[in-house]
């Protein structure tokens, strides 16, 4: 898959929310980038149920012609015939993952130094998150709050590699992210949690490109 856009990509199970799939919904309207179906933790769907809701999720994503990329689960990434598949450090090693799902599916790895990039770099990544940038609601397991100097770090050293921050970004603090080279933001809480979904997600997606313009302004 080429040419992805990784601006706005939004992260979502059915855990915590009421109605998971009209959240998504709203989120496509509202123009996310990429989707990410992370079903993990307490509550999770596991088996068949799992497997219905990830492809009612992935079908609605294709009819918005949003990449779906399924968290950790490489086995239903691949049963599923999902875009992609997204493992961290203590997930499946991205280079046997790579090998697993083929040359054509994204794989997205999470870094939080340049060793791991680079490493994921070899494995065939097609993009790294970052975080947590911020303090997270959504991750109890995060690691300390990092801020946005690794992800310069990183996006000086491998300029062409898209970086996706995460953790704690909402349309108020997302600005330093994008200053630091992220190519895009990567967010749960700020959809799904949102009063309104489809007009957070527009939001998000304003001050995204009013960060960008005003990064390639100064650029030149
Ligand atoms: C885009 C993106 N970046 C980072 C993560 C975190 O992955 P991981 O460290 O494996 O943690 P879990 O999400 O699996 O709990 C991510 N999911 N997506
Ligand atoms: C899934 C995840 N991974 C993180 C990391 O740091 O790797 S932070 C995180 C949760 C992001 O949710 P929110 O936008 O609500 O903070
Ligand atoms: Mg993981």
């Amino acid at each position: 898959m080429e040419n992805v856009d990784y601006s706005l990509y939004f992260i979502m199970g059915s855990m915590n929310v009421d109605n998971p799939f009209s959240i998504l919904e709203d989120a496509l309207k509202g123009g996310i980038t990429c989707f990410q179906f992370r079903e993990k933790g307490r509550n999770a769907l596991v088996g068949n149920e799992k497997k219905a809701f990830a492809q009612s999720c992935q079908r609605l994503c294709a009819q918005y012609g949003v990449p779906f990329i399924v968290n950790d689960d490489v086995d239903l990434a691949i049963e599923i015939d999902a875009d992609g598949v997204h493992v961290g450090q203590d997930d499946a090693c991205a280079t046997e993952v790579r090998k697993k799902i083929g040359p054509t599916k994204l794989l997205g790895v999470s870094v939080h130094s340049v060793e791991e990039a680079r490493m994921a770099i070899e494995a065939g990544a097609n993009y790294v998150g970052m975080g947590p940038v911020y303090a997270t609601p959504s991750k109890a397991d995060a690691k300390p709050v990092a801020g946005t100097s690794m992800i310069q770090h990183v996006a000086n050293l491998y300029p062409d590699l898209p970086i996706v921050g995460i953790g704690g970004i909402a349309t108020h603090n997302l600005g330093p992210v994008i200053q630091a080279g992220a190519t895009g933001v990567s967010v749960i809480s700020a959809i799904a949690s949102a009063k309104d979904a489809e007009m957070a997600t527009a939001d998000l997606k304003g001050a995204f490109l009013q960060w960008k313009t005003q990064k390639s302004t100064v650029q030149g």
